[in-house]
């Protein structure tokens, strides 16, 4: 089990002889960190592993090993210590190698107390901005992942209170939901809100064929399999001390959900072609589309594994059972997408506000982001209208007939004069929803002067809803 980091820095001292250990740990006993003490390679290992230090005073040469091939060892890991490497009087050559290998800094035999202090203060210093510099990341970071997860409906609130709830723990998560209502989202706001200091790292087990999941997520040794140039750190050992977010986990072949229990249980990896297990500290949230029930009966989706990765299931509805959200999402997605394209901003009109409410939404809040984003390139006006929506053409052509319908209906309820008004109120709204507002234009389609138009438009009530309009028409 990996021990949990408390806000002290570590140190660990690593060096075969007892008085050169004492005489380094009294030098440094004024530097506000914990101090542990490592004899050979294989405690300091062990010590690296358990206890997580910040910060390793490194002896080069070690019994029965090199200090340099621990360097190595660690020194690709994610949340690696900084190594301070002390090399033997006159071996500059392993001390350029050292660094060459990642490591911060190097002392060479003999060095004077000093030194031995303004080393370790500096490596200290570095390690303590970096943890700086990463709360002020991931405070900046949980205002933007908490701005995204948008929607106020009771089904989104009940998945954002899950979420405050499981955020704290490491319990792995699964999170269920069709394509595009937002299962990635939901994952990252997880590992955001947590206190895990690592990082999020994302695999689609949907994209990647069988063999490549399996090297992507285990990493492999050199030469373990043809093309395998180079060692490489799969993405469980990226994710040590962080998240680990694994998409379509419906879609993993036998073999690798095999190793991930594997992995899950023993909390440790092996690379493909590597002999020894790595110690791992990772939490995993998964995410389907499919009804893994369903898979499991059906013998693709072994159920031990399944009842690991769902501790806690997170529900995301599909977008048309909280429509409620909709008016929300599509406003901000405007604003988003009229920032990124640098567009005047756009408002969405009613009508085509009706169609998004009413629209089936196959794509959830992915098809709605695009089909704004579509809609703020293609208007013309300020305002969004239903043909900017570009929406699938039958069920478009219902809310535009009803529209159409709509605007050429003829009130009848035997008072001309408000039949009349009533009449004049619809077929103006609709001259100007085709005109995209611009009050000129609708002036010549009915035959009006502008400023006739203006004044019918404050007899017939409409001034303040195109009030915005008539005065960016006259500027
Ligand atoms: N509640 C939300 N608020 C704001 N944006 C959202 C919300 N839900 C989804 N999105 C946006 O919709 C898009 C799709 O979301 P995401 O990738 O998280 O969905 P998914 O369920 O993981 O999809 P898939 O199953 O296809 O991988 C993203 O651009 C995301 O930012």
């Amino acid at each position: 089990m990996v021990e949990a980091k408390s806000d002290r820095l570590r140190l660990l001292i690593v060096d075969d002889e007892e008085a050169a250990r004492y005489g380094m740990r009294r030098a440094l006993a004024s530097l506000d960190c914990e101090i542990a003490e490592a004899e050979d390679a294989e405690r300091a290992r062990s010590e690296i592993e358990r206890k997580r230090p910040d910060v390793v005073l490194l002896d080069i040469n070690l019994p029965g090993a090199s200090g340099l091939d621990l360097l190595r060892e660690f020194g690709e890991r994610g949340d690696a210590p900084l190594f301070i490497m002390i090399t033997a009087y006159g071996s500059e050559r392993m001390a350029v190698e050292a660094i060459k290998s990642g490591a911060h800094d190097y002392l060479a035999k003999p060095f004077e107390i000093d030194e031995l202090r303004l080393v370790v203060r500096n490596a200290l210093e570095t390690v303590r901005l970096k943890r700086e510099n990463e709360a002020l990341r991931r405070s900046l970071e949980l205002e933007s992942a908490a701005a995204k997860l948008l929607g106020q409906s009771p089904a989104i609130e009940r998945v954002r209170a899950v979420i405050e709830k499981v955020a704290e723990t490491d319990a792995t998560v699964l999170i269920r939901g069709e394509s595009g209502t937002g299962k990635e989202l939901v994952a990252r706001a997880i590992h955001e809100r947590s206190r895990r200091r690592g990082r999020f790292v994302a695999i689609n087990c949907a994209a990647l064929p069988s063999e490549l999941i399996e090297s992507e997520l285990f990493g492999h040794e050199k030469g373990a399999f043809t093309g395998a140039s180079m060692r490489r750190q799969g993405k469980f050992e990226l994710a040590d001390g962080g998240t680990l977010f694994l998409d379509e986990i419906g879609d993993m072949s036998a073999n690798v959900q095999a190793k991930l229990l594997r992995a899950i249980e023993e909390r440790a990896i092996e690379r493909l072609g590597g002999a020894e297990p790595i110690p791992v500290d990772v939490r995993i949230v998964s995410a389907t589309h499919r009804q893994l029930e369903r898979e499991i009966e059906a013998g693709n989706f072994r159920a031990d594994l399944f009842f690991r990765l769902r501790v806690v299931t997170i529900e995301v509805p599909p977008l048309r059972e909280r429509r409620e959200d909709i008016p929300l999402l599509a406003t901000a997605f405007a604003q988003a997408a009229a920032d990124k394209y640098g567009l005047p901003a756009r408002t969405i009109s009613a009508s085509a506000l009706r169609r998004l409410l009413e629209y089936a939404w196959p794509g959830n809040v992915r098809e709605l982001r695009n089909v704004i984003e579509r809609a703020v390139i293609m208007a013309e006006g300020k305002e969004i209208a239903v043909r900017d929506l570009a929406l699938e053409s039958h069920e478009t052509s219902r809310a535009e007939d009803e529209e159409r319908r709509e605007a050429l209906r003829v009130p009848f309820t035997m008072n001309f004069r408000a039949d009349r008004r009533e009449f004049e109120r619809t077929y103006i709204t609709r001259c100007l929803e085709l005109t995209g507002g611009n009050v000129t234009r609708a002036a010549a389609i009915l035959g009006m002067h502008r400023q006739s138009l203006q004044h019918k438009l404050r007899e017939l009530g409409l001034a303040r809803r195109y009030v915005a309009l008539i005065e960016g028409d006259e500027k």
